[in-house]
């Protein structure tokens, strides 16, 4: 199998080289497409990776009909549509540290070459002005840096900061006092550090709540002379609002790498002298597009070659040493999902999934989705995938809860699945045997061992002399042979369960003939 990879955005060739060295991996580099030329490229192709540069909108996505992955040589995925990714099962994945370096160098740079106005002298020495009067700047030690959002970049520049013997204070949602204690910087409220701070720095994604986070208001709460820096996302910083603050001289000067609007030709925030600016650039070093590319590059390939990936954006990472815990009951979940879908008829709506024994004691969100998808498949076909399984639930309408308990029936680990509908509650449970691999070992209220694959036939009859013997003849007339058998019940002469594993798949009309026999309530086969 091969897989079609198309690299819209110029990535470092060197970085690259994992995805050109991979046998099946067949690349096309075709950098500028416009989005109507991307809409009708994207088609063909298995994988996509991008910068900043190639919006990948909703109306791409939905024309990516083989798409299973975006990978964003970068951090913000601010260019992606993830609800449409997520929605369509693709995985999208970023290169979340590797050009963390280089943004917070960058962000230096722009403090540094604000404090003494390097930019502008420059500017003016080009243009045959030797003035020295004019460009007296300011010293950064004791001045107080705010940092807004210190995450990793935001903490990569409070640590270079504290070398320039700056005052560094932060505000971060995660920030409490004893972790900036522990970083030797002060913590602060979002409005303590507007107040306090001579330059301020934002290092927050780009999100519903960030958007003009420093607005008109922000402008009025800070100090008069305050600098501004924006290595960070257009858009946190409100232009308008920045531009009125700059001509009414509340702040003192501004270094921008990126804009509301990106790329442009104009701005009028660039026609101040107080403004310097850099065509988003945080990130453009040999080293961080190299480190980026790699990163993305090894995920795209492992998860294609039917891997985990190391930065998902839109499922959760699960840490290396909790994945390998969990990683064994994967089929099982999925298994356990696909069988029960198939004992009811009705729409189903709620799903209740309890992890009891070892499961109880590991992250099982993984588990979670693998069940929904096995349990979503049988209706809504092979596009289910742990991408897309609880938010096509969640739009069907299925409440998906998971429960841990202590109920472990005496196996060491037990996943047990139940479904409800209008009318009727509907189970499974299977556990993990050291050794043996997975099990089936509870239906309903009925105790069976069984594993969960190839064909199996489950039937509701009564407990009677003659009922097997009868369903074993009609079997046996369609040639069809039983490979394994279990039954049990819970009271003499009541209802029981038979399950069985045939050879083959059954026909409707064989099942219907089962049917037939008076002693029988119900027959479900099962493809697993
Ligand atoms: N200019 C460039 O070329 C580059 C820009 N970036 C951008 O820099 C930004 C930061 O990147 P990282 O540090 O890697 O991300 P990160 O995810 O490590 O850090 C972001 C931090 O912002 C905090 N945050 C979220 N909402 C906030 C709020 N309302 N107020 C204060 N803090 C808030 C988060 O808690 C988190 O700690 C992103 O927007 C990223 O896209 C990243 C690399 C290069
Ligand atoms: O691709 C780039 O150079 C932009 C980097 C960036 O903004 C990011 O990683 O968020």
């Amino acid at each position: 199998m091969s897989f079609n990879i198309l690299i819209a955005d110029p990535l470092s060739e060197e970085g690259l080289q994992p995805l050109q060295d991979a046998e099946n991996m067949n690349l096309v580099i075709e950098t500028n497409l416009s989005p109507e030329e991307l809409e009708s490229k994207i088609g063909d192709f298995d994988g996509l990776l991008v910068r900043s540069q190639t919006q990948v909108t909703r109306n791409i996505i939905q024309k990516a009909k083989n798409l299973k992955i975006i990978g964003r040589a970068g951090v913000g995925v601010d260019n992606i549509d993830l609800d449409a990714a997520t929605e369509n099962g693709i995985i999208v994945v970023n290169a979340p540290n590797g050009n963390t370096n280089s943004a917070a160098e960058h962000t230096m740079a722009m403090i540094m070459s604000l404090s003494r106005k390097i930019p502008q002298a420059y500017y003016a020495l080009k243009n045959h002005q030797w003035d020295r009067k004019k460009y007296v700047g300011v010293e950064l030690k004791n001045k107080t840096l705010g940092i807004v959002g210190l995450g990793r970049i935001g903490t990569e520049v409070a640590s270079r900061a504290k070398g320039q013997r700056m005052d560094v204070m932060a505000y971060d949602p995660f920030l409490t006092e004893e972790k900036a204690d522990k970083m030797g910087i002060r913590y602060g409220s979002i409005e303590d550090v507007l107040k306090e701070a001579d330059f301020i720095t934002v290092h927050t994604p780009l999100l519903k709540e960030t958007k003009h986070l420093i607005n008109a208001e922000a402008f009025q709460q800070m100090k008069p002379g305050v600098q501004i820096v924006n290595c960070a996302r257009g858009g946190i910083i409100d232009e308008e609002a920045l531009y009125n603050a700059i001509v009414d001289k509340k702040v003192a000067g501004a270094a921008l790498d990126v804009f509301e609007e990106e790329p442009f030709h104009d701005n009028k925030l660039l026609e101040l002298p107080e403004v310097f600016a850099t065509p988003h650039l945080g990130a453009s070093t040999i080293e961080a597009q190299e480190n980026v590319a790699i990163d993305v590059c090894q995920d795209v390939i492992g998860f294609l070659m039917g891997d985990l990936v190391r930065n998902p954006v839109n499922l959760p990472s699960v840490p290396n040493e909790i994945m390998s815990k969990i990683e064994p009951y994967f089929n099982l979940a999925e298994k356990l999902g696909s069988f029960l879908i198939h004992l009811t008829d009705e729409v189903v709506e709620e799903v209740n999934i309890y992890y009891a024994g070892d499961l109880s004691e590991v992250e099982v969100a993984p588990l979670t989705r693998n069940t929904v998808k096995g349990l979503l498949t049988r209706h809504l076909g092979d596009h289910v995938n742990d991408v897309n399984a609880l938010y096509l639930a969640k739009r069907k309408g299925i409440n998906i809860n998971e429960n841990k308990t202590s109920r472990t029936r005496g196996f060491t680990n037990l996943l047990t699945v139940e479904v409800k509908t209008a009318t009727e509650t509907r189970s499974v449970a299977g556990t993990l045997l050291n050794g043996l691999g997975p099990r089936i070992v509870k239906v309903d209220k009925y105790s069976v061992d069984v594993t969960p694959e190839d064909h199996i036939v489950v039937i509701y009859h009564q407990d009677q002399p003659g009922v097997i013997g009868r369903m074993g003849s009609i079997l046996a007339q369609h040639h069809i042979n039983i490979a394994t058998m279990q039954v049990d019940r819970v009271d003499i002469g009541g209802e029981a369960i038979m399950m069985l594993k045939v050879d083959r798949h059954m026909e409707q009309k064989e099942l219907d003939e089962l049917k037939s026999l008076e002693e029988i309530h119900e027959v479900t086969a099962i493809d697993l």
